[in-house]
């Protein structure tokens, strides 16, 4: 039987409910072992439901959204997040809002061709989550809502916001491409000058603008403010960077 185990409510900020399971219960007391190796033992005449909770079924095989959650507390979501990441899943919505796990290696076929057009095919939430889906949902709001579109990306350092960052220009400059090669459309060339300078530029803003860290080999040293253009066909006419959130000395 699954449990969230927890100490004393409101729980310590460093304390959160835990996955686990009964592992004996004998002579009035009862031993859980969490699915991440702790074995917690407690009088069983003491047990309380603030120590321990019956573990919803959504929380027990693992959700690609996190707000159809029932349990929803920090135990419950960092659990399905590793459950996903077990499987390799790095990507887990919370509404429209992604949740990415640095996986620290290559996963073969994540970003390639073929998952820029499956994702280029669907709107957010109908298949997988992915950092594609949220750079496509964008793509498209500039259209259904005529506004300017903005994608926040936050993270501690080494999480993956520059590489997610370079994820969805890739996956921006390849609708662009793709506007300029539909029937109808005049390619200049041009333009796809524009979305190669722009893939172009990550590695010379981090030539001067990264280090290495405690936490990040190629660690940026300051935010950026990436600001694109798009024509009325959907093409990238131009950009500019802004260097921001500069460390203090
Ligand atoms: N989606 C990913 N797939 C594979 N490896 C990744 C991915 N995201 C990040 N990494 C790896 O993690 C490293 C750190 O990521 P990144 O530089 O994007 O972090 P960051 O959040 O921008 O950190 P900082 O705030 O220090 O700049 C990358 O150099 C890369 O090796």
């Amino acid at each position: 039987h699954d449990h969230f185990l927890s100490g004393p409510q409101p729980l310590p900020e460093d304390e959160q409910h835990l996955p686990s399971t009964v592992s004996s219960c004998s002579g009035g007391v009862v031993v859980f072992t969490t699915d991440y190796g702790q074995v917690y033992t407690y009088k069983q005449n003491a047990l309380s439901r603030q120590k321990v909770a019956p573990m919803h079924v959504s929380s027990i095989s693992g959700v690609e959204d996190m707000s159809s959650l029932e349990d929803l507390h920090d135990g419950a979501i960092m659990y399905n997040l590793y459950l996903r990441y077990q499987h390799r899943l790095i990507y887990t919505y919370i509404g429209s809002i992604l949740a990415a796990v640095n996986p620290y290696q290559n996963l073969p076929g994540l970003y390639d061709r073929a998952a820029v057009d499956r994702y280029s095919r669907h709107y957010l939430g109908e298949i997988s989550p992915h950092i594609y889906a949220v750079a496509n949902e964008c793509y498209r709001s500039l259209w259904k809502r005529l506004q300017n579109q903005c994608v926040l990306i936050s993270g501690e350092s080494g999480a993956g916001k520059t590489e997610s960052t370079k994820l969805i220009l890739t996956f921006l400059s390849a609708m662009s491409q793709r506007s300029l090669d539909s029937p109808g459309a005049s390619s200049t060339g041009s333009t796809s000058r524009v979305e190669e300078a722009l893939l172009e530029s990550s590695p010379i803003m981090e030539a001067f603008g990264n280090a290495k860290t405690v936490y990040n080999n190629n660690s940026s040293r300051f935010g950026k403010f990436i600001q694109l253009h798009f024509s009325q066909k959907g093409n990238i006419q131009g950009g500019r960077i802004v260097d921001c959130i500069l460390p203090n000395p």
